[in-house]
């Protein structure tokens, strides 16, 4: 008799500051685990414990207590791009609801969204936001530095890091009108257009990652986790060597579900692929090219399109 094919599941990854801290040879293995996954996969689950679990249940009580606003209040968060700011439910995802908050690790970022949201002050949700965005941050950072120690290319990435700026985005898939043991579409298949996104899915599971042979793979949330994910900048500025995973989201009948997505971007200035990481083996892949003009190409009929948009975008 044959054994049923197992489903692939997302390497796990323990990036717990204790855990690093163990033996002086935990760091290189976990720096091998982290690079393997992102070549295979695009990304991993990082197991972190820079977020306490009260931090955790407060962020997803009060992205509960926002989506609650009426919806003129919530249409104030415009940004550019316009995915950035709110998004109501669509034609093509009738389920999903998201607010932005840009520059999302200051200060002044949170307190300019608490201030359209609520007039009067809110100051327990920015200050929950900030220690949670800053944490998450700490999270990207780390694994940032894990690739670019690896590929030799830290000077390139230090002097990306006065550019980066990073968005929370609060998201909401309200219950879909299916018969039971059927899932809909929440979120159809993309790749992000960051830099790097890390997904928080608290409770409700219904992210999916597509592998390289096509296999979509469930992303069950695990307690003290986050989904690391490689955008399609990290792609181009990697020359291709980590490519960002195609994700969707799926909603089964039963139950509402809250996600957080924190995205890091590089404003202002060009991303290049450094020349340490061309060769004969690998020759150029992408030309220099803004984030933001990346968003706004994704955004034209062509964009909307392209089957590959960061290849028709900047790809040589
Ligand atoms: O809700 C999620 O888990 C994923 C959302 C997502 O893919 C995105 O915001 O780009
Ligand atoms: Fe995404």
């Amino acid at each position: 008799m044959g054994t049923l094919p197992q489903a692939k599941h997302l390497p796990v990854i323990d990036l717990r500051l204790e855990h690093l801290n163990s033996t002086s040879s935990t760091w290189v293995t976990t720096c091998g685990e982290v690079m393997r996954a992102l070549e295979e996969y695009g990304c991993f689950i990082a197991m972190y414990d820079g977020v306490s679990q009260g931090l955790h249940d407060a962020i997803f009580h009060a992205s509960q207590q926002l989506f609650d606003l009426p919806t003129e209040v919530k249409a104030l968060d415009t940004a550019y791009p316009p995915s950035h700011g709110y998004i109501g439910a669509r034609p093509g995802a009738p389920f999903y609801e998201g607010l932005g908050i840009q520059n999302a690790t200051t200060k002044q970022g949170i307190e300019r969204f608490e201030k359209l949201m609520w007039p009067s002050g809110n100051p327990s949700f920015s200050e929950g936001v900030l220690e949670y965005s800053k944490a998450v941050a700490e999270l990207e950072h780390l694994v940032m530095r894990i690739i670019a120690k690896s590929y030799g290319i830290e000077e390139n990435y230090e002097s990306l890091l006065g550019s980066k700026t990073y968005l929370v985005r609060l998201m909401k898939y309200i219950i879909p009108q299916v018969k039971e043991n059927e899932s809909i579409i929440g979120i159809y298949a993309h790749t992000d257009k960051t830099f790097t996104s890390l997904l928080d899915q608290y409770q409700v599971k219904g992210l999916e990652i597509k592998a390289k042979d096509g296999e979509w793979i469930e992303v069950n949330p695990l307690p003290s986790s986050f989904v690391f994910m490689a955008g399609d900048v990290c792609t181009a500025w990697t020359n291709g060597r980590i490519e960002s995973p195609v994700h969707r989201v799926m909603m089964h009948g039963d139950k509402e579900r809250y996600s957080v997505g924190i995205y890091a971007f590089i404003r202002d200035r060009k991303i290049e692929v450094p020349q340490q990481l061309v060769d004969e083996d690998h020759p150029l892949q992408y030309k220099p090219f803004y984030n933001c003009k990346l968003i706004d190409y994704f955004n034209t009929d062509e964009g909307k399109k392209s089957k590959y948009p960061l290849k028709s975008f900047c790809g040589i």
